[in-house]
């Protein structure tokens, strides 16, 4: 059944900047605006800061262009629920369950379903949509493809995904059984033993010969589906780290001799290679290293933007503002215990050790900062004790169950004890990431930045440390420190599209990333 499709769309707003620093053409938006930061020198107990205030001009491109998104992985609960969401949401449909109608919507991505204050109104504070601050894709209007080891067409696969109503599945169904995932690159040695049953659309061929297919796909896709523009997303099974081996994959060089010569490339890596050399962005939705350094260095040969690591959809992002919330209060965490079982495929591989302890780095590191921030609570190197579990549980498919247990240190020799337990599809989760970081990706290939007394607009940097609210293990450029703290990771994605009226950009840390190396 379809709803008022409308009613989706006359949410959006028109914003327009009324302000000397914001120039409109026809082609771009130009906002000057004083990044204003500090300087801080100690010596000893001797704190030094000194005020700075860089003068700026932000580029932004007004054409939204077509954007067509490659999944790694398409054939996964991520990839056929983010593309059955899309096309749910572009087809206004409805459907009934026991509870009702429902509507398809996106709640869940911060671009689609939270708002931005833009200040006060005769009411009072006017709250617009995030994705109407700035031009920026509508995910309705994505056009997805990819690749999966599992042959199986996206009407079974979203079947077996056993993620959505199966009323909504059988409107899909039509739609979604036309698209079929391309053979893809499969090493047997990087994923679980457990997920070779699914491996029926497998390339061979060398090393070199995989990734040229690869290359290939894409250019294919672009031509005939018509997009401006690819960005190229692995949601495909979380691989064990790999090993980072000076004249292997520490520098570009060495990691394209390193394929042509068929040494051990991850797959994911390989995708990674394949979509810089296609000028595509890459994002790693899972927690492996694939950004070797190597990888890095050819990004930023290429000017190409990467990103990752692991979405942070539930459990982890719990954990980023609650742990935020009890150091920033001067309460002590001291033990956190994180479990959670699921029985998808996720799951499964997960069961595998190797696969297993790649999560378990990335659910873990995310506490880091916020208690480095903190030398009253936590003396050098201290930090809580943090046990991360995961079970495979067939029986509960894609609802993963989490339950959560926080101790901390109070007044005077007291403990505080928060239990938590948390139940959901986790692909209802990740699917709306998917699209803000995609989304969020192209919008920064639009924007460039001169910085005063710069003769040209520069891009961001190739790390998009800007995408770090939607990752567990954020990926940022080389010597910069890593934030996982939750509201100041959303807080950057605000500055930094607010920049274009707010004449004086508040000092964010992360914001030091973006201006380009
Ligand atoms: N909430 C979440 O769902 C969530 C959150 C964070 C991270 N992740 C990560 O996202 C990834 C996908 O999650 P999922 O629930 O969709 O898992 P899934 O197992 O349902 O989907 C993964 C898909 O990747 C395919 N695949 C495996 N190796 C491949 C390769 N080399 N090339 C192409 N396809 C390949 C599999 O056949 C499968 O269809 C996992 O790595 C998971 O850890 C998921
Ligand atoms: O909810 P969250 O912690 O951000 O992330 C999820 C984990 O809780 C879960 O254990 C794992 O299987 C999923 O792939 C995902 O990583």
């Amino acid at each position: 059944m379809f709803s008022n499709s409308l009613q989706t769309f006359t949410m959006s707003v028109n914003i327009h900047i009324n302000s000397p620093n914001v120039k409109y053409t026809d082609t771009h938006i130009f906002a000057k605006y004083s990044y204003e930061s500090t300087s801080v020198q100690q010596d000893g107990s001797n704190i030094t800061v000194t005020p700075r205030s860089t003068e700026m001009t932000f580029r932004t491109e007004r054409r939204v262009p077509r954007l067509g998104v490659m999944l790694v992985g398409w054939g996964g609960n991520n990839g056929t629920t983010v593309t059955a969401a899309v096309l749910a949401n572009k087809l206004g449909l409805t459907w009934r369950t026991k509870n009702g109608e429902m509507k398809a919507n996106y709640y869940g991505s911060l671009l689609q379903s939270s708002t931005v204050c833009l200040g006060s109104g005769l009411e009072g504070e006017v709250n617009v949509p995030f994705r109407d601050v700035l031009p920026m894709v509508h995910p309705n209007n994505i056009v997805f493809d990819g690749w999966d080891i599992s042959s199986m067409d996206l009407g079974r696969a979203m079947e077996r995904a056993k993620v959505l109503d199966w009323s909504l599945q059988e409107q899909l169904r039509p739609y979604m059984s036309c698209l079929k995932p391309r053979p893809s690159i499969y090493i047997p040695e990087f994923i679980a033993a457990n997920q070779e049953s699914r491996a029926d659309n497998v390339l061979t061929g060398t090393l070199t010969e995989q990734v040229e297919q690869i290359r290939a796909d894409i250019r294919d896709f672009r031509q005939s589906s018509g997009v401006d523009k690819v960005i190229v997303l692995w949601t495909a099974n979380t691989e064990r780290f790999c090993d980072i081996v000076p004249g292997i994959n520490d520098t570009a060089k060495n990691l394209l001799a390193a394929i042509q010569a068929g040494a051990e490339v991850s797959p994911s890596t390989l995708f990674a290679v394949a979509s810089i050399l296609e000028g595509c962005a890459y994002i790693n939705g899972a927690p492996q290293n694939t950004f070797v350094p190597g990888a890095v260095e050819l990004a930023m040969q290429r000017g190409v933007f990467i990103a990752g690591d692991d979405f942070k959809s539930g459990q982890t992002k719990i954990k980023s503002v609650l742990v935020d919330f009890l150091v920033s209060a001067g309460i002590k965490p001291t033990s956190i215990v994180s479990y959670n079982h699921l029985g998808n495929n996720d799951g499964k591989n997960l069961s595998a050790p190797q696969q297993f302890r790649s999560k378990e780095i990335s659910k873990s590191n995310v506490v880091d900062d916020i208690v480095q921030s903190n030398p009253i609570l936590y003396k050098p190197g201290e930090k809580p004790d943090h046990c991360v579990v995961i079970k495979y549980v067939p029986y509960v498919g894609d609802s993963k169950r989490a339950m959560d247990e926080y101790t901390s240190e109070i007044m005077m020799g007291g403990l505080n004890t928060i239990a938590m337990h948390n139940t959901c599809e986790d692909s209802l989760l990740a699917s709306p990431i998917i699209l803000d970081l995609v989304i969020l990706t192209e919008l920064c290939q639009r924007v460039s930045i001169k910085p005063q007394g710069e003769e040209d607009f520069q891009s961001f940097h190739s790390v998009l440390a800007l995408l770090s609210y939607l990752c567990k293990a954020p990926m940022v450029p080389s010597g910069t420190p890593v934030i996982n703290a939750f509201f100041r990771q959303r807080a950057c994605i605000e500055n930094i599209m607010r920049c274009e009226f707010k004449k004086n950009m508040q000092h964010t840390v992360l914001f030091d990333f973006f201006v380009c190396a």
